[in-house]
Protein backbone atom coordinates (compact mmCIF):
# COMPACT_ATOMS: atom_id res chain seq x y z
CA UNK A 1 0.00 0.00 0.00
CA UNK A 2 2.65 2.22 0.79
CA UNK A 3 3.76 3.19 -3.04
CA UNK A 4 0.65 3.52 -3.71
CA UNK A 5 -1.62 6.96 -3.69
CA UNK A 6 -4.51 7.17 -1.74
CA UNK A 7 -6.74 9.68 -1.88
CA UNK A 8 -10.58 10.32 0.60
CA UNK A 9 -12.66 12.23 -1.17
CA UNK A 10 -15.35 13.79 1.05
CA UNK A 11 -12.97 13.62 4.09
CA UNK A 12 -16.18 13.77 6.53
CA UNK A 13 -15.87 12.15 10.52
CA UNK A 14 -15.25 8.45 8.71
CA UNK A 15 -12.97 9.47 5.96
CA UNK A 16 -10.66 11.59 8.20
CA UNK A 17 -10.86 8.15 10.39
CA UNK A 18 -9.44 6.41 7.37
CA UNK A 19 -6.87 9.39 6.53
CA UNK A 20 -6.00 9.12 10.36
CA UNK A 21 -5.66 5.44 10.62
CA UNK A 22 -3.49 5.20 7.17
CA UNK A 23 -0.97 7.78 8.20
CA UNK A 24 -0.87 6.03 12.11
CA UNK A 25 -0.09 2.55 9.92
CA UNK A 26 3.57 4.45 8.57
CA UNK A 27 2.00 5.43 5.05
CA UNK A 28 3.94 8.37 3.99
CA UNK A 29 1.60 11.72 4.05
CA UNK A 30 3.12 12.21 0.81
CA UNK A 31 1.42 9.51 -0.95
CA UNK A 32 -1.97 10.68 0.95
CA UNK A 33 -4.97 12.92 -0.85
CA UNK A 34 -8.16 14.61 0.88
CA UNK A 35 -10.81 16.04 -0.81
CA UNK A 36 -13.44 18.24 1.11
CA UNK A 37 -16.01 20.54 0.35
CA UNK A 38 -15.55 23.65 2.56
CA UNK A 39 -11.97 25.57 2.64
CA UNK A 40 -11.99 25.54 6.65
CA UNK A 41 -12.29 21.79 6.49
CA UNK A 42 -9.83 21.29 3.73
CA UNK A 43 -7.39 23.63 5.90
CA UNK A 44 -8.21 21.48 9.32
CA UNK A 45 -7.03 18.27 7.38
CA UNK A 46 -3.56 19.95 5.88
CA UNK A 47 -2.93 21.52 9.04
CA UNK A 48 -4.03 17.99 11.32
CA UNK A 49 -2.25 15.34 8.96
CA UNK A 50 0.04 16.94 6.65
CA UNK A 51 -1.55 15.90 3.66
CA UNK A 52 -2.45 17.82 0.25
CA UNK A 53 -6.30 18.66 0.06
CA UNK A 54 -7.16 19.26 -3.68
CA UNK A 55 -10.33 19.11 -5.85
CA UNK A 56 -12.04 16.05 -6.11
CA UNK A 57 -11.05 15.28 -10.25
CA UNK A 58 -6.93 16.30 -9.57
CA UNK A 59 -7.76 13.67 -6.93
CA UNK A 60 -9.03 11.21 -8.91
CA UNK A 61 -6.59 11.11 -11.66
CA UNK A 62 -3.39 10.69 -9.56
CA UNK A 63 -4.51 8.22 -7.00
CA UNK A 64 -4.00 4.25 -7.13
CA UNK A 65 -7.06 3.85 -4.49
CA UNK A 66 -9.87 6.29 -3.87
CA UNK A 67 -12.03 5.81 -0.76
CA UNK A 68 -14.76 7.20 -1.03
CA UNK A 69 -16.54 9.15 2.09
CA UNK A 70 -19.45 11.18 1.07
CA UNK A 71 -23.20 10.80 2.37
CA UNK A 72 -24.80 8.06 0.27
CA UNK A 73 -26.81 11.15 -1.12
CA UNK A 74 -24.04 12.89 -2.32
CA UNK A 75 -21.83 9.66 -4.18
CA UNK A 76 -23.86 10.14 -7.51
CA UNK A 77 -22.90 13.99 -7.37
CA UNK A 78 -19.29 13.28 -6.79
CA UNK A 79 -19.04 10.01 -9.29
CA UNK A 80 -20.50 12.35 -12.16
CA UNK A 81 -17.40 14.70 -10.92
CA UNK A 82 -14.97 12.57 -10.77
CA UNK A 83 -15.67 9.62 -13.90
CA UNK A 84 -13.39 11.14 -16.67
CA UNK A 85 -10.15 11.30 -14.17
CA UNK A 86 -10.66 8.22 -13.25
CA UNK A 87 -7.79 6.20 -14.25
CA UNK A 88 -7.98 2.06 -16.08
CA UNK A 89 -7.29 0.02 -12.36
CA UNK A 90 -7.90 2.15 -9.78
CA UNK A 91 -9.53 0.88 -6.68
CA UNK A 92 -12.66 2.42 -5.66
CA UNK A 93 -13.30 2.20 -2.14
CA UNK A 94 -16.95 2.75 -1.20
CA UNK A 95 -17.87 3.92 2.87
CA UNK A 96 -21.25 4.62 1.48
CA UNK A 97 -23.99 3.16 3.71
CA UNK A 98 -26.82 1.01 1.77
CA UNK A 99 -24.89 2.20 -1.73
CA UNK A 100 -24.21 -0.99 -3.88
CA UNK A 101 -20.87 -1.96 -5.89
CA UNK A 102 -22.98 -2.04 -8.75
CA UNK A 103 -23.82 1.86 -8.41
CA UNK A 104 -20.28 2.78 -8.28
CA UNK A 105 -19.80 0.41 -11.05
CA UNK A 106 -22.62 1.91 -13.71
CA UNK A 107 -21.08 5.72 -12.82
CA UNK A 108 -17.06 4.90 -13.50
CA UNK A 109 -15.22 3.65 -16.73
CA UNK A 110 -16.36 0.02 -17.20
CA UNK A 111 -14.06 -2.59 -15.56
CA UNK A 112 -12.99 -0.44 -12.60
CA UNK A 113 -13.00 -2.48 -9.51
CA UNK A 114 -14.98 -1.32 -6.39
CA UNK A 115 -15.01 -2.41 -3.28
CA UNK A 116 -17.92 -1.78 -0.54
CA UNK A 117 -16.75 -1.58 3.45
CA UNK A 118 -18.79 -0.93 6.53
CA UNK A 119 -16.85 0.22 9.25
CA UNK A 120 -17.65 2.14 12.62
CA UNK A 121 -16.36 5.20 14.47
CA UNK A 122 -14.67 2.89 17.36
CA UNK A 123 -12.02 3.27 15.05
CA UNK A 124 -10.81 6.47 16.24
CA UNK A 125 -9.70 4.40 19.13
CA UNK A 126 -8.39 1.24 16.78
CA UNK A 127 -11.34 -0.60 17.90
CA UNK A 128 -13.58 -0.60 14.79
CA UNK A 129 -14.79 -3.23 12.56
CA UNK A 130 -14.81 -3.09 8.94
CA UNK A 131 -16.76 -5.52 6.73
CA UNK A 132 -15.65 -5.80 3.38
CA UNK A 133 -17.14 -6.76 0.53
CA UNK A 134 -15.73 -7.09 -3.05
CA UNK A 135 -18.06 -6.12 -6.26
CA UNK A 136 -17.68 -7.63 -9.69
CA UNK A 137 -14.32 -6.47 -11.07
CA UNK A 138 -12.73 -6.50 -7.14
CA UNK A 139 -9.93 -9.39 -7.35
CA UNK A 140 -8.59 -11.01 -4.12
CA UNK A 141 -6.11 -8.41 -4.35
CA UNK A 142 -8.15 -5.46 -4.28
CA UNK A 143 -10.03 -6.79 -1.16
CA UNK A 144 -6.55 -7.35 0.52
CA UNK A 145 -5.83 -4.03 -0.16
CA UNK A 146 -8.49 -2.85 1.51
CA UNK A 147 -7.91 -5.13 4.46
CA UNK A 148 -4.87 -3.27 4.57
CA UNK A 149 -6.11 0.19 4.28
CA UNK A 150 -8.99 -0.62 7.21
CA UNK A 151 -6.68 -2.77 9.75
CA UNK A 152 -5.23 0.12 11.38
CA UNK A 153 -8.77 1.21 12.38
CA UNK A 154 -9.60 -2.11 13.81
CA UNK A 155 -11.00 -5.88 13.08
CA UNK A 156 -11.48 -6.46 9.16
CA UNK A 157 -13.52 -9.32 7.94
CA UNK A 158 -15.13 -10.28 4.81
CA UNK A 159 -18.73 -10.56 4.33
CA UNK A 160 -20.90 -11.50 1.11
CA UNK A 161 -22.16 -8.04 -0.29
CA UNK A 162 -25.95 -9.02 0.31
CA UNK A 163 -24.92 -9.23 4.09
CA UNK A 164 -24.03 -5.77 3.73
CA UNK A 165 -27.72 -4.24 4.76
CA UNK A 166 -27.62 -6.42 7.88
CA UNK A 167 -23.85 -5.27 8.77
CA UNK A 168 -24.74 -1.83 8.82
CA UNK A 169 -27.73 -2.54 11.15
CA UNK A 170 -25.27 -4.03 13.43
CA UNK A 171 -21.97 -2.71 13.44
CA UNK A 172 -21.95 0.38 11.63
CA UNK A 173 -25.23 1.76 13.54
CA UNK A 174 -24.43 -0.46 16.63
CA UNK A 175 -21.80 1.97 18.71
CA UNK A 176 -24.82 4.62 18.62
CA UNK A 177 -26.93 1.67 20.19
CA UNK A 178 -24.60 1.14 22.64
CA UNK A 179 -24.39 4.59 23.60
CA UNK A 180 -27.53 5.22 24.38
CA UNK A 181 -28.36 2.59 26.56
CA UNK A 182 -24.72 3.56 28.78
CA UNK A 183 -26.51 7.09 28.60
CA UNK A 184 -29.70 5.31 30.13
CA UNK A 185 -27.69 4.00 33.28
CA UNK A 186 -25.58 6.77 33.42
CA UNK A 187 -29.31 8.92 33.88
CA UNK A 188 -30.64 5.86 35.70
CA UNK A 189 -27.69 5.86 38.24
CA UNK A 190 -28.09 9.97 38.88
CA UNK A 191 -31.54 9.26 39.23
CA UNK A 192 -31.02 6.59 41.99
CA UNK A 193 -28.69 9.70 43.67
CA UNK A 194 -25.46 9.06 42.39
CA UNK A 195 -23.02 11.74 41.25
CA UNK A 196 -22.88 11.70 37.71
CA UNK A 197 -19.03 11.50 37.38
CA UNK A 198 -19.88 8.30 39.62
CA UNK A 199 -22.53 7.01 37.09
CA UNK A 200 -20.26 7.33 34.36
CA UNK A 201 -17.44 5.81 35.75
CA UNK A 202 -19.63 2.89 36.68
CA UNK A 203 -21.63 2.75 33.40
CA UNK A 204 -18.55 3.17 31.00
CA UNK A 205 -16.40 0.70 33.08
CA UNK A 206 -18.95 -2.03 33.21
CA UNK A 207 -20.08 -1.79 29.25
CA UNK A 208 -15.73 -1.90 28.47
CA UNK A 209 -15.80 -5.13 30.78
CA UNK A 210 -18.56 -7.04 29.55
CA UNK A 211 -17.18 -6.51 26.14
CA UNK A 212 -13.69 -7.41 27.17
CA UNK A 213 -15.50 -11.09 28.80
CA UNK A 214 -17.57 -11.41 25.88
CA UNK A 215 -14.66 -11.03 23.16
CA UNK A 216 -12.14 -12.62 25.87
CA UNK A 217 -14.05 -15.66 27.12
CA UNK A 218 -15.46 -16.59 23.85
CA UNK A 219 -18.82 -17.54 26.17
CA UNK A 220 -22.55 -17.07 25.03
CA UNK A 221 -23.74 -13.76 26.27
CA UNK A 222 -26.27 -15.81 27.74
CA UNK A 223 -24.06 -18.13 29.89
CA UNK A 224 -22.10 -14.87 31.13
CA UNK A 225 -25.68 -13.22 31.76
CA UNK A 226 -26.47 -15.99 33.83
CA UNK A 227 -23.06 -15.65 36.04
CA UNK A 228 -24.21 -12.28 36.84
CA UNK A 229 -27.73 -13.53 38.01
CA UNK A 230 -28.59 -14.75 41.53
CA UNK A 231 -31.93 -16.24 42.47
CA UNK A 232 -34.34 -13.86 43.62
CA UNK A 233 -31.33 -11.20 43.41
CA UNK A 234 -31.37 -7.89 42.03
CA UNK A 235 -30.07 -8.64 38.20
CA UNK A 236 -33.33 -11.20 37.73
CA UNK A 237 -35.27 -8.07 39.31
CA UNK A 238 -33.73 -5.60 36.67
CA UNK A 239 -33.91 -8.20 33.72
CA UNK A 240 -37.73 -8.89 34.29
CA UNK A 241 -38.45 -5.27 33.64
CA UNK A 242 -36.14 -4.95 30.72
CA UNK A 243 -37.97 -7.73 29.37
CA UNK A 244 -41.31 -6.32 30.22
CA UNK A 245 -40.45 -2.97 28.72
CA UNK A 246 -39.91 -5.03 25.57
CA UNK A 247 -35.94 -4.59 25.27
CA UNK A 248 -35.10 -7.84 23.11
CA UNK A 249 -38.67 -6.71 20.93
CA UNK A 250 -37.05 -3.16 20.52
CA UNK A 251 -33.83 -4.35 19.35
CA UNK A 252 -35.09 -6.38 16.61
CA UNK A 253 -37.29 -3.83 15.27
CA UNK A 254 -34.93 -1.20 15.65
CA UNK A 255 -31.72 -3.38 13.75
CA UNK A 256 -34.62 -4.45 11.35
CA UNK A 257 -35.52 -0.46 10.45
CA UNK A 258 -31.93 -0.06 10.14
CA UNK A 259 -31.69 -2.52 8.01
CA UNK A 260 -34.93 -1.10 5.16
CA UNK A 261 -33.26 2.17 5.59
CA UNK A 262 -29.69 1.08 4.13
CA UNK A 263 -31.91 -0.62 1.45
CA UNK A 264 -34.24 2.36 0.75
CA UNK A 265 -30.94 4.28 0.14
CA UNK A 266 -29.81 2.20 -2.70
CA UNK A 267 -33.46 2.10 -3.89
CA UNK A 268 -33.53 5.74 -3.93
CA UNK A 269 -29.56 6.07 -5.42
CA UNK A 270 -29.77 3.33 -8.52
N1 LIG B 1 -20.81 8.06 10.80
C1 LIG B 1 -20.80 6.75 10.92
O1 LIG B 1 -20.85 6.18 12.03
C2 LIG B 1 -20.68 5.88 9.71
C3 LIG B 1 -20.81 6.40 8.43
N2 LIG B 1 -20.68 5.58 7.34
C4 LIG B 1 -20.79 6.12 6.00
O2 LIG B 1 -19.68 6.96 5.81
C5 LIG B 1 -20.04 8.03 4.94
C6 LIG B 1 -19.66 9.35 5.57
O3 LIG B 1 -20.36 9.52 6.77
P1 LIG B 1 -19.87 10.60 7.83
O4 LIG B 1 -18.39 10.62 7.84
O5 LIG B 1 -20.61 10.33 9.08
O6 LIG B 1 -20.41 11.94 7.15
P2 LIG B 1 -19.79 13.39 7.15
O7 LIG B 1 -20.88 14.32 6.77
O8 LIG B 1 -19.03 13.63 8.42
O9 LIG B 1 -18.71 13.33 5.97
C7 LIG B 1 -19.01 13.49 4.62
C8 LIG B 1 -18.10 14.57 4.10
O10 LIG B 1 -18.17 14.61 2.69
C9 LIG B 1 -18.04 15.96 2.29
N3 LIG B 1 -18.51 16.05 0.91
C10 LIG B 1 -19.76 15.88 0.41
N4 LIG B 1 -19.78 16.05 -0.91
C11 LIG B 1 -18.49 16.33 -1.27
C12 LIG B 1 -17.88 16.61 -2.50
N5 LIG B 1 -18.57 16.62 -3.64
N6 LIG B 1 -16.55 16.83 -2.51
C13 LIG B 1 -15.83 16.83 -1.37
N7 LIG B 1 -16.37 16.57 -0.16
C14 LIG B 1 -17.68 16.33 -0.12
C15 LIG B 1 -18.86 16.72 3.30
O11 LIG B 1 -18.54 18.07 3.31
C16 LIG B 1 -18.46 15.98 4.58
O12 LIG B 1 -17.31 16.57 5.17
C17 LIG B 1 -21.53 7.92 4.66
O13 LIG B 1 -21.72 7.43 3.36
C18 LIG B 1 -22.02 6.95 5.72
O14 LIG B 1 -23.07 6.15 5.23
C19 LIG B 1 -20.38 4.27 7.48
C20 LIG B 1 -20.22 3.72 8.70
C21 LIG B 1 -20.39 4.45 9.92
O1 LIG C 1 -26.51 6.50 10.22
C1 LIG C 1 -25.97 6.24 9.12
O2 LIG C 1 -26.63 6.26 8.07
C2 LIG C 1 -24.51 5.88 9.08
C3 LIG C 1 -24.27 4.53 8.49
C4 LIG C 1 -23.91 3.63 9.62
C5 LIG C 1 -23.71 4.53 10.74
N1 LIG C 1 -24.00 5.76 10.43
Amino acid sequence: MSERTVAVLGAGTMGELVLAGLLRGGHPAGRALATARRPERAEQLRATHGVRVVGNAAAAAEADVLAIGVKPQDADALLTEIRDSVRPGTLVISLCAGLTTAFFARRLPEGTPVVRVMTNTPALAGAAISAISPGAHATDEHVALAEELFRPLGAVLRVPEKQQDAVTAVSGSGPAYVYLFVEAMIEAGVLLGLPRATARELAVQTALGSATMLRESGEHPVTLREAVTSPGGTTAAALAELERHGLRAAVLDALGAARDRATSLAQQNT
